[in-house]
């Protein structure tokens, strides 16, 4: 009895042992493994693909430009952002545009916060103007996330929403909300740069703070603050995901889709 004890004791300090020592995958290699998934089960030969925006992106870049050159793959990329078209540019591939492809197959792009029916925030790097039109244009938008992404609900982590304005009617917009729904917008500065960001479009983003949630109906609220004058677009992508590729701590990919 003694014996199996001793034996079931070192047991459990082995095992314990091997979990405290078991390698945690960093939040990079988290966003990498989801990018390469992504771009290894999306692409094919002959398409129009966009490229999103972010940090994410960056990744599956890298992994699209060596397929492109192993399997010299014919694909027409669609930037979705300044930041996008330089990767294009930088990792040789062939740069599109909507004038000449305004059907995309794939767009594949980052994300704020997912919920479980793949709504998103986005808007994080304040291209989210662009991104909506180009994930608009594609028959299937693809999100490519860490693991921190991954909510139940919007906002249950990422507590701002990016609602990009038209520079002139930012104050206006600011109290119109903030009246209606609550909340408080802050007009986002620049980084190294005195004064506000501006935008890729020559537009500045109010970043929507707020305790808690402002609403349980994103898609409503988000239909009422497009309505609002001088509003461009916002950060909240409703319905546009099909499909989304989380990396994980633990180095698996989870793969949901709606
Ligand atoms: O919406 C975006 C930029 O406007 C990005 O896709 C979003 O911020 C995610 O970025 P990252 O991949 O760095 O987490």
């Amino acid at each position: 009895m003694l014996l199996r004890n001793k034996v079931k004791y070192t047991f459990n300090l082995i095992r314990l042992f091997s979990q405290v020592n078991q390698p945690k995958m960093s939040l990079e290699s988290a966003k990498r493994i989801a990018a390469e998934r992504a771009i290894d089960n999306h692409v094919k030969d002959n398409i129009v693909l966009g490229i999103g925006s972010g940090s994410t992106i960056v990744y599956g870049v890298q992994r699209l430009a060596e397929r492109v050159r192993n399997e010299n793959l014919n694909i027409i990329c669609i930037p979705t952002s300044f930041q996008a078209k330089h990767l294009i540019l930088d990792n040789g591939l062939t740069l599109g545009e909507l004038d000449k492809n305004p059907v995309l197959d794939v767009a594949i792009d980052g994300a704020d916060e997912c919920d479980i029916e793949l709504n998103c925030i986005k808007g994080g790097g304040g291209c989210l103007l662009q991104e909506k039109i180009v994930a608009s244009c594609a028959k299937n938008l693809i999100i490519v996330a860490d693991h921190t992404k991954n909510s139940q609900y919007l906002t249950e982590r990422y507590k701002k929403i990016p609602i990009e304005v038209s520079p002139i009617a930012y104050v206006p917009i600011k109290t119109r909300i903030e009246s209606l729904f609550g909340g408080d917008l802050k007009l986002r500065m620049g980084v190294a740069k005195a004064g506000p960001c501006v935008t890729d479009n020559g537009n500045f983003i109010l970043d929507w703070f707020f305790e808690g949630s402002p609403t349980t109906d994103f898609d409503g609220i988000n239909r009422e603050i497009m309505m609002i004058p001088g509003v461009v677009d916002t950060g909240l992508f409703i319905g546009m995901a099909r499909k989304a590729y989380y990396g994980m701590a633990d180095g698996s990919v989870l793969e949901k889709e709606v």
